[in-house]
């Protein structure tokens, strides 16, 4: 594959930043990646592990000269980084970031970034619940799909970010940040709040122990414990700044909770089949058109009763 960027800054080396390193290297996508982090630490073990061509102590310093800047900090820490690389970057350069919400990202770093420069926000919908640049791996994004917001840069600068994300085996979809926003609230952050209270709930059950919560855990509940082991800054970042569309979501699911509750206090078995029968036709409505490749085939055909 051919170059796509010259120079790469990775800001913030944590595991989205080190899985883009892992494989921008694995595809030959980009001349040079320079990164930085905030604490000494992190850095010494990101030269330690190897992904950059070089390490820099700070933003500013990374981001001179660079073709694409990637702001792979929380959400919450992007408005300070822009402010910091802003006077810097190069004209015609790319800036890009990967947080999990975008219009207050967009809000946050829009105006720190001098005309001239492409700001096109983007969101690999692939992660894993650890963090830090020990956790990265070049098949992160295979298969994943990677949400771009073209915020009204022009085309070109559009289509060779494209380019990287597909390169590095990602599907990109096009999309306006406030609809990223309310789909992610449906699709990611309702459910791992949703994970962190059902885990705390075990927890605070002094009668169920520790043991029993791991040995007994059905696949459902593993997964909700490997979701709120999930970095605490980042989801902290997440629910603060998505939270018109987080409250929605959180809204309409607590309204249904307490029908669903209403309904096994007052033994109303209709309701309880009724609205489990929908979920399971949306699951394997989902299955058939093709979009769950990690879902096992159970027997669609199979009929149980
Ligand atoms: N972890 C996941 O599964 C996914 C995360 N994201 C988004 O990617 C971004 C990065 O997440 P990860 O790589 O998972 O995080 P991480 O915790 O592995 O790495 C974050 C990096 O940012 C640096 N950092 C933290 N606070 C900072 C601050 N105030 N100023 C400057 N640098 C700071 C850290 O030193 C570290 O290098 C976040 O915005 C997150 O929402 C997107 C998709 C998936
Ligand atoms: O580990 C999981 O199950 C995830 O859901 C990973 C993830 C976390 C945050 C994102 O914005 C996108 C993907």
């Amino acid at each position: 594959m051919s170059v796509i960027y010259q120079r790469v800054a990775l800001i913030g080396l944590g595991l989205i930043a080190s899985s883009m390193a892992h494989a921008m290297r694995r595809g030959g996508l980009v001349g040079e990646i320079v990164g930085t982090a905030r604490s000494a630490e992190t850095r010494d073990i990101a030269r330690e592990v190897g992904f950059c061509d070089r390490i820099v102590d700070t933003a500013a310093e990374a981001a001179e000269g660079a073709d694409l800047v990637v702001l792979a900090v929380p959400v919450g820490a992007m408005g300070a980084v822009a402010q910091e690389i802003g006077p810097v970057l190069k004209a015609g350069a790319t800036v890009t970031d990967v947080g999990s919400v975008k219009r207050a990202v967009i809000d946050a770093v829009a105006p720190h970034l001098p005309a001239g420069v492409h700001f096109i926000p983007g969101h690999p919908l692939a992660g894993t619940e650890h963090s830090g640049p020990r956790s990265g791996f070049a098949e992160l994004y295979d298969n994943r799909w990677c949400i771009l917001v073209p915020n009204g840069a022009e085309e070109v600068a559009t289509q060779r970010l494209c380019s990287l994300w597909q390169s590095m085996g990602a599907n990109v979809e096009m999309m306006d940040a406030d609809h990223h926003d309310l789909v992610l609230a449906v699709t990611s952050h309702a459910p791992h709040l949703i994970a962190y209270t059902m885990v705390g709930v075990a927890d605070d059950l002094g009668r169920v122990t520790d043991t029993e919560v791991i040995n007994y855990s059905a696949a459902g509940f593993r997964d909700f414990t490997r979701i709120a082991a999930s970095d605490p800054t980042m989801w902290r970042d997440v629910f603060l700044t998505n939270k018109d569309a987080t409250l929605e979501i959180l809204g309409r699911f607590t309204e249904e909770l307490f029908a669903l509750q209403r309904a096994i206090r007052t033994g109303d078995g209709d309701h309880l089949f009724d609205y489990f029968t929908r979920t399971r036709a949306i699951r394997r409505g989902i299955i058939e058109a093709g979009q769950d490749t990690d879902a096992p085939d159970f027997g669609r055909s199979v009929k149980h009763d």
